[in-house]
């Protein structure tokens, strides 16, 4: 079987007739969002790898808890953004079965091709209903409330415009329907940072160097060193328009899922 990917190019920088202060703002944006997607291009071909080595697979169990906290049903039309290789949106289309449709959207070629290739290798007709699109979480080629459902895994921190991001969010669910994002969770308790930080300077990087990808794990901690609070991101879902928003923490304050209701 081969997997549908299709391709929405990008949002790329016009340039436009900005005034000089805009257009070197929204350069410096759109060079940060490339320099983004470049680090995801790189780490593609160990991503799944490192995460079940480096969360001892428990990666799994809080992707499972996202995709159920979305209130995906069978039958429905959902979207996976930032679907990187796939993880989510493998386990929304076996909540949605082979009458639903699942939608893969990231603006990494390297990650849709290994999420195209884990779906050609997988077998259950359920997974034959995900298509895989490149394209910009920030400029979604959707129409509106289109979705009965979407999930966000670890996207959201790396987003360049998360307030741009989570109003695309709202704009394509329909009424009634349900955000789920996960991600880590930028704790309160300076006890948890401290033990998320350690982790990261003592045990994943060091591995990462070994395949080379030291800059790109180092990458994790000041992003989520960058991250909001989950009261930040309640805050976030509900200046945006959602009618309710409630941010869970989970292992042990490690990661946290917000769930926002349109
Ligand atoms: C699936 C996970 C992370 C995905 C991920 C997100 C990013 O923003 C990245 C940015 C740059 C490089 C890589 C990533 C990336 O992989 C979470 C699990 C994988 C983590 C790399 C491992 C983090 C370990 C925790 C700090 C501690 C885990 C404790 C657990 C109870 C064993
Ligand atoms: C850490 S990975 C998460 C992948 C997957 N959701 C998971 O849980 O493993 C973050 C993903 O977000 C994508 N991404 C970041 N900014 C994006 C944007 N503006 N539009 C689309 N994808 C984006 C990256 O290319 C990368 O694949």
């Amino acid at each position: 079987m081969t997997a549908l990917l299709r391709i929405v190019s990008p949002v790329t920088f016009t340039g436009g007739n900005l005034p000089d202060n805009s257009r070197s703002r929204r350069g410096t944006v759109v060079k940060c969002s490339n320099e983004r997607r470049v680090l995801f291009n790189r780490i593609a071909p160990v991503y799944d790898n490192l995460n079940d080595l480096l969360s001892l697979g428990q990666h799994r169990i809080w992707k499972n808890m996202a995709v159920s906290w979305s209130g995906a049903k069978t039958g429905n039309n959902v979207l996976d953004l930032c679907c990187g290789s796939g993880d989510l949106a493998f386990l929304l289309s076996e909540k949605v079965g082979s009458t639903g449709k699942v939608m893969g959207l990231d603006f990494s070629c390297e990650q849709l091709a290994v999420a195209a290739t884990r779906q050609n290798l997988k077998a259950r007709s359920c997974y034959k209903c995900i298509e895989w699109m490149e394209g910009d979480a920030l400029e979604l080629p959707f129409g509106d409330c289109e979705f009965d459902a979407i999930t966000m895994g670890y996207g959201l921190r790396n987003v360049v415009d998360r307030d741009r991001a989570m109003k695309e969010m709202y704009r394509v669910l329909k009424p009634g329907s349900r955000v789920s994002i996960l991600d880590f969770n930028k704790s309160n308790q300076s006890v948890t940072t401290f033990m998320q930080d350690w982790m990261i300077d003592n045990v994943v990087v060091p591995v990462a160097t070994v395949y080379g990808l030291s800059k790109e794990y180092e990458y994790l901690k000041s992003s989520i060193n960058g991250y909001l609070t989950g009261e930040e991101l309640e805050t976030l879902a509900l200046e945006a328009g959602f009618s309710s928003a409630r941010h869970y923490e989970i292992s042990g304050g490690f990661m946290g899922n917000l769930v926002a209701e349109r």
